[in-house]
């Protein structure tokens, strides 16, 4: 399945802070969704998630909308929040088993799955721990063991590498290349262009709210004449370019 987003307008109030996004997230691909501070990447995905309502414009997964399909819509996203959000009373394994419910998965495979990754995150022997005992990191790689013990085929990643260190970095980015692999689309945002540039196969390069450049690094060389420029070259040339 494929995330769809066409003249996406959309913001808090009734100033539109991203204007006019148009970009897909393709079945078997990680798309990297790049931006300095404020560019409107948290925005961006808001809306995707539907925690905020386009002004115009659609967001689409293979067809379905949250307007036309919100079940269907839901089921096949998966969302890891920069900032983890648990329920201060439920354990670790009652996360789990919440997510499991909510996703109608089968309890039995989502727990085999859940307890590898709970291994390789080295929190198998913390399942009766409630969230106000875990670090910030040790919450977001719960956050992530519940967004991909699911078999949703869209995931939504904002900036997965500044709160974890770089093990939980390299285990995180074998799971979503696991994904890929498997036929899912994968939106990841962040600032950390050096790493998006190793791991995503294509860009949106937001600025000011607005998609400047998509494509691969093939063809963001080529459209700014940088034939060996790395994503961090492309983004400073987009920025200077914008500024003239
Ligand atoms: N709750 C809000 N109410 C009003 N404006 C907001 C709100 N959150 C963000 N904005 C504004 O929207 C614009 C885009 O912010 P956004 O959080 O989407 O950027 P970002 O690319 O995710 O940045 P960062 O890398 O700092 O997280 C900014 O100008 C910001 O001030």
């Amino acid at each position: 399945m494929s995330l769809e987003i066409q003249q996406l307008t959309g913001g808090y109030g009734t100033m539109p802070v991203i204007q006019q996004l148009e970009f897909t997230v393709p079945a078997g691909s990680i798309v990297g969704l790049i931006g300095l501070n404020g560019a409107g990447k948290s925005t961006t995905i808001k809306h995707i998630i539907g925690l905020l309502t386009p002004m115009s414009g659609s967001i689409a997964i293979d067809g379905k909308t949250l307007a036309s399909d919100p079940d269907g819509y839901r089921a096949a996203l998966a969302y890891v929040p920069e900032t983890p959000v648990l329920y201060p009373e439920l354990t670790l394994r009652e996360h789990i088993d919440l997510t499991i419910m909510a996703y109608a998965l089968d309890r039995k495979q989502a727990w085999q799955r859940a307890e590898a990754m709970l291994a390789k995150f080295r929190l198998a022997n913390k399942l009766e721990w409630f969230p106000a005992n875990f670090s910030k990191g040790m919450k977001q790689k719960v956050m992530i063991v519940m967004a991909f013990i699911t078999d949703a085929e869209v995931f939504i990643i904002d900036e997965p590498f500044t709160g974890l260190d770089p093990l939980a970095v390299h285990d995180l980015l074998d799971l979503v290349q696991e994904k890929r692999a498997g036929g899912a689309a994968v939106l990841m945002s962040t600032h950390i262009l050096a790493t998006a540039e190793q791991y995503a196969d294509s860009f949106v390069l937001l600025q000011d709210g607005k998609v400047r450049a998509t494509g691969d690094m093939a063809a963001l060389q080529a459209q700014f004449n940088l034939p060996a420029g790395t994503l961090d070259d492309i983004y400073m040339a987009m920025t200077e370019a914008a500024h003239e």
